[in-house]
């Protein structure tokens, strides 16, 4: 029996990293930069006004008051988006709107609400210090400052930010694309009237919403039947073109096991056991013509989600550059439960203020305690009992930023 560290080395040695591909900012939402954005312009790029008001030299209205105005001539509007270079005339004011860039002599503006908003000539009732309602050229962000870290998360902020810059384009981590195979004869559709003995194929509804949570494309998804010859036909040239093939069901022990046998002939994919629970059975190895990595995960949904988790996961992380390590958390257990020992065994958990319980019922089947978890509690192979207090390592759940309600 394999531990889960040496299946996930064995799996890491079948992919190699992608490259990093350049998107538009308006793909870019979600993205994990995989270079630096330098900014291309200072931010302001020009000094400009915060108010709408008039741009004056304030020696020219210190003293000025609503009992005491100073009365100026006004030579001109500078609106936003006036590409021409004024110059502020000692003794006058212009006319000036928000963004708008201050003309050469302006040292402060006089908001229009301490104004009588005269137009060729106003009575200003405010005196205003050098640099009042002043934006400067550069005070947020130097043209050549690193904006953007490569490695950050790609939010509505770091776009803004990277598009203010006037950085049109971004380099950021591939999305690995992914095949999703399904495989049972009791398997249909969800919405499908089920005869007795049917199910509905979850398994791929779940992948294809963790592959893409996890930032991945799916690019072919089939759901086949326990044909052996139809099975071995596809997975010889896999639909999609993907950097990698899953599969789920048909790699135990049972009969109609057909992921297993139609694999194990192709001598290019290993079936093993690993000491977990739950995911025991795994297979990995290349398919096709173009040797594209596979993963066979077991077909019990929650054993499909955890192998997800602890295997999936690195080798996506690994094709898109990415340091392949999951990060755990620690947390209290708030109670105790017990663990099967020998293995290392993935308990679904709620983290809550008081610490980790586990979810309920914790059935390889058992989808509705999983839908309840926030996280994985990783149980060593040496424990047999988590007693209330104990220190817990946590996986954090693909998606679990999402927004999620509860049942
Ligand atoms: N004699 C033994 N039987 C089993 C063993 C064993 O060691 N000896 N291992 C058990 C463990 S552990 C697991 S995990 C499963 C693995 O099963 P398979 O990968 O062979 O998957 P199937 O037999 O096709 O299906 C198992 C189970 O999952 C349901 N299933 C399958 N696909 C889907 C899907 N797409 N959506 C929803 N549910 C699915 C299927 O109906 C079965 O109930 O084997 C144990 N048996
Ligand atoms: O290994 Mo199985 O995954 O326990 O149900
Ligand atoms: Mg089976």
């Amino acid at each position: 029996m394999r531990t889960v560290d040496e299946h996930r080395a064995a799996l890491l040695a079948l992919v190699a990293a992608l490259p990093p591909v350049t998107v538009p900012l308006s793909e870019a939402l979600g993205r994990l930069l995989a270079a630096d954005v330098v900014a291309a312009v200072d931010l302001p790029g020009f000094d400009n006004s915060a108010m709408d008001g008039y741009a004056v030299r304030s020696a020219d209205v210190a003293g000025a008051s609503a009992a005491s105005p100073v009365v100026l001539d006004v030579d001109g509007d500078i609106a936003a988006g006036d590409t021409r270079r004024h110059v502020l005339r000692p003794g006058v004011a212009m006319r000036i709107m928000t963004g708008a860039p201050l003309p050469e002599g302006a040292d402060a503006i006089v908001p229009v609400e301490a104004s009588d908003g005269g137009v060729s000539r106003v009575a200003l009732t405010l005196a205003a210090e050098v640099g009042r309602h002043l934006r400067s050229q550069g005070e947020d962000v130097h043209v050549g400052d690193v904006v953007l870290r490569g490695g950050t998360r790609l939010g509505p902020g770091q776009v803004a930010l990277a598009a203010a810059s006037n950085v049109a384009v971004v380099t950021v981590a591939p999305r690995p694309r992914v095949t999703i195979l399904s495989t049972g004869d009791e398997l249909v559709p969800p919405g499908t009237p089920l005869e007795h003995g049917q199910i509905v194929d979850s398994n791929s509804v779940m992948l294809a919403a963790l592959v893409s949570a996890a930032g991945a494309e799916v690019v072919g998804r089939s759901p086949l039947d326990d044909d052996a010859e139809a099975m071995a036909s596809l997975l010889r040239d896999v639909p999609g073109q993907p950097d990698l093939v899953l599969t789920t069901g048909g790699v135990s022990m049972g009969a109609y096991d057909t992921v297993k046998e139609v694999l194990s002939d192709t001598g290019t994919v290993d079936f093993v056991k690993v000491a977990m629970r739950p995911g025991m059975p795994q297979g990995a190895g290349v398919v096709g013509e173009q040797r594209t990595p596979i993963i066979t995960l077991p077909g019990n949904p929650v054993s499909s989600f955890v192998s997800f988790h602890v295997f999936v996961l690195p080798v996506l992380r690994a094709l898109a550059g990415l340091d392949p390590e999951v990060a755990t958390t620690e947390a209290m257990a708030a109670e105790g439960w017990s663990s099967i020992g020998g293995k290392v065994e993935f308990t679904r958990v709620v983290l809550g203020a008081d610490g980790a319980r586990p979810s309920g019922g914790q059935g390889s089947h058992m989808l509705g305690a999983l839908a309840e978890a926030t996280h994985l509690a990783v149980v060593d192979a040496e424990t047999t009992q988590i007693r209330p207090g104990d220190t817990v390592q946590l996986v954090s759940l693909v998606g679990e930023n999402l927004p999620r309600g509860h049942r």
